[in-house]
């Protein structure tokens, strides 16, 4: 027997699709995965379902192709999130709002939600992003930082001599051999990224609450354990939690 009502979400973001299975309630999570953006682990869902919701940052053919395939499998027509100029009382200052990442629009979304403090929203994927959302619910700006693979990656395609095998980047510590430098180089960018960022955040007001989300989420946090004073709260589902609110309001 099928169960009915049940919301399949996608987060497409550039490195890998995450995906979840809630109630239309949004309330209970039935089953969740992860797979390279243009797998197709996320189709075989074994029950039916009601609704696709989708938070892309992919390219519009992109969209365009897992929209196709949504509609051959699931017989319905998949909701794309947008950035908006507003979603509650959060409000967006882009002034082109449709051109911010949607993904980074959701995860404020879902942040303002649990805290209506001030906010530094964090979301260490492809791309560092951290956004802060004052107490007002007010965007008061961001950061698009390359993430570690993509520093990584920058480093092979853009030297000649900078060459090594794919490493840890867990330690602050200067480097010995190439790959060390360039990983522990690669951790002291991200996290000193973050922790300059906060310090600036604090210059301009008070301390905001910091959640952070995406795949390097965990190893960030381990990175600045004990070097910024503010906790660091990891939020796993913010993207898709804010999916959930945008298709709702
Ligand atoms: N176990 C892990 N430890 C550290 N970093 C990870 C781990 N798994 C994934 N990552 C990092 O997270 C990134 C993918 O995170 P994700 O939030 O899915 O990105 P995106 O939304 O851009 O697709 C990878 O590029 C990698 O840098
Ligand atoms: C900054 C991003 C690439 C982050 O994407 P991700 O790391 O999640 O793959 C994405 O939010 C994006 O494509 N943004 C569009 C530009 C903007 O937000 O202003
Ligand atoms: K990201």
């Amino acid at each position: 027997m099928s169960i009915i009502g049940l919301v399949l979400q996608l987060d497409l973001g550039n490195s890998r699709l995450k995906w979840r299975l809630i109630d239309c309630g949004g309330g209970t999570v039935l089953g969740r995965g992860a797979c390279a953006p243009l797998d197709d682990a996320w189709l075989q869902q074994p029950v039916a379902v009601a609704a696709v919701q989708v938070a892309s940052v992919a390219s519009d053919a992109t969209d365009a192709a897992l929209a196709a395939r949504v509609r051959d499998r699931f017989a319905v027509e998949p909701w794309f999130a947008r950035a908006t100029p507003q979603c509650g009382d959060l409000s967006n200052s882009y002034a082109e709002p449709q051109r911010m990442g949607v993904d980074r629009w959701l995860a404020m979304v879902a942040a303002r939600a649990r805290c209506r403090e001030r906010l530094c929203v964090v979301d260490a994927g492809s791309a560092l992003t951290i956004d802060l959302v004052a107490a007002d619910g007010r965007h008061e700006g961001g950061y698009i930082i390359p993430g570690s693979a993509l520093m990584a990656r920058a480093l092979q395609t853009a030297t000649d001599r900078v060459r090594f095998d794919d490493g840890e980047g867990d330690s602050l510590a200067p480097g010995q051999s190439t790959a060390a430098c360039v990983y522990h180089g690669i951790a002291l960018a991200q996290a000193g990224a973050l922790q300059l960022a906060l310090m600036e955040a604090q210059r301009q007001g008070a301390a905001p609450r910091v959640l952070l989300t995406g795949g390097a989420a965990r190893q960030l946090r381990r990175l600045l354990g004990g070097l910024v004073a503010l906790p660091l709260e990891l939020a796993e589902d913010l993207v898709l939690d804010g999916l959930a609110l945008a298709a709702r309001s």
